[in-house]
């Protein structure tokens, strides 16, 4: 049972205010809807990561060609050969953790950090030794800036802390060492500050128009996915599989399942009674009670035909579907839908409900069985006088009519 919480159910929507994106931070404003995007992205992600690691530690090592250059094989330099070498073994490391554990998002954060921070310390050491170097050396933190705000892929908030504050703590050395001059310190202190608003406005951007599409997609699916009149589920999202997939967890974790169809009485006499647009009233209320009475991010509701809809309640056996269907019908009886010039029309809804127990081995493998099932069983409600709810427990070689 426990297990089966934990394997995401892929076809539920996100709701609209979830999906608003903070700008500053430049991330969705919900973590889990942060990490649903960050899961979306982490092939490409880590990919990227990979090649950027490879690089940085490519790099770090080759630049200790001039190490000797500039202090001669003297022991410092091969001191600094070491500190890159150590950066190239802490990239492996990174490199080797993501290989490992491609399906984690924060082992990439934290790769990317840890290389990105140790480059960084190294890279002020290198620095401190090599005064003679300065110029040189502030070109390379330039350069440095812009793969972290671009090249290496990682939170847009760790990227300017990490930008940001190495561009500090290398002016503040420079000005400690004292080499430079007034002049040329306020220059490269502007020209750092140049390349982090550069870095910050191109990685922000960069972010967020990720995000942007991201939330364009879902909103495209849910769009497509769902009945403009109820707002529940068309069938669309029955054919690619909702049933199926609810049916293969139950099977798979041994939990029950259990499908509701609720019809509308008599659904005829209210068009031709009130008119179709009042028709229209009706369906949009009971489609609206049965998502607002149902779980919003467990349960499934669909439009299933005209004025038929379908419940899927993972998790739920009988006796809890029959409670939950005997509630729908109670409220949907008992409120009515105000529909145009002011007139007030009330209806009922008969309901059938199929389940298969939980840890049943004979538990069927194709929804077919529990839709017919179920429609077997809405349909002795209606012949038992409608306003009523049926059900039965589904096994593959027997049935059992419990109500
Ligand atoms: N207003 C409106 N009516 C619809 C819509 N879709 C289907 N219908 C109508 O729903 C009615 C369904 O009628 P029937 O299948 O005879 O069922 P019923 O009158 O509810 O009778 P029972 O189900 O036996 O209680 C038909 O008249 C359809 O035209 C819709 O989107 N809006």
């Amino acid at each position: 049972m426990s297990n089966a919480r934990k394997v995401p159910v892929p076809h539920h929507d996100l709701p609209y205010p979830r999906l608003e994106i903070d700008r500053q931070r430049a991330e969705f404003a919900d973590a889990a809807v942060e990490d649903r995007f960050n899961r979306h992205h982490l092939p490409e992600t880590t990919a990227q990561l990979k090649i950027s690691l490879l690089f940085c530690a490519a790099f770090y090592v080759a630049f200790g060609a001039t190490d000797v250059a500039t202090l001669g094989p003297t022991a410092t330099a091969w001191a600094m050969i070491a500190l890159r070498l150590l950066v190239a073994l802490v990239a492996a490391g990174g490199l080797l953790a993501i290989t490992r554990r491609p399906e984690s998002v924060r082992i990439a954060v934290v790769a990317a950090c840890v290389v990105e921070i140790v480059g960084l310390a190294v890279f002020m050491v290198l620095c401190w030794y090599q005064p003679a170097a300065t110029a040189w050396n502030v070109m390379s933190q330039a350069l440095i800036l812009m793969a972290i705000y671009i090249n290496i892929p990682n939170r847009f908030i760790h990227a300017v802390w990490i930008a940001a504050g190495s561009s500090a703590v290398f002016c503040a050395m420079l000005f400690v060492q004292g080499h430079l001059k007034m002049d040329d310190l306020v220059a490269l202190v502007l020209l750092l500050m140049l390349g982090n608003t550069l870095g910050y406005i191109g990685a922000r951007r960069f972010h967020l128009a990720r995000r942007e599409e991201f939330r364009s997609t879902i909103l495209l699916q849910q769009l497509a996915d769902r009945d403009p009149l109820t707002g529940c589920y068309n069938r669309r999202v029955l054919q690619k599989g909702l049933l199926d997939a609810e049916l293969a967890r139950a099977r798979r974790y041994g939990t029950a399942l259990s499908v509701i169809l609720g019809d509308i009485d008599h659904f005829k006499r209210i068009n031709d009674t009130h008119g179709h647009a009042a028709g229209d009233h009706v369906l949009s209320d009971f489609g609206g009670l049965l998502l607002a009475m149902t779980r919003e991010t467990v349960d499934s509701v669909v439009r299933y035909g005209g004025e038929e809809f379908l419940i899927v309640l993972p998790e739920t056996d009988l006796a809890g579907a029959h409670a939950l269907a005997e509630r729908i019908r109670h409220a949907f009886g008992s409120t009515g839908s105000a529909v145009e010039f002011g007139e007030f029309v009330t209806a009922t809804a008969s309901f059938g409900i199929a389940s298969v127990p939980a840890l049943d081995p004979d538990a069927p493998e194709t929804p077919a069985v529990l839709m017919e099932a179920a429609d077997a069983q809405l349909y002795a409600a209606k012949r038992g006088g409608r306003n009523c709810v049926r059900g039965v427990s589904v096994t593959a070689d027997r049935m059992r009519s419990t109500a």
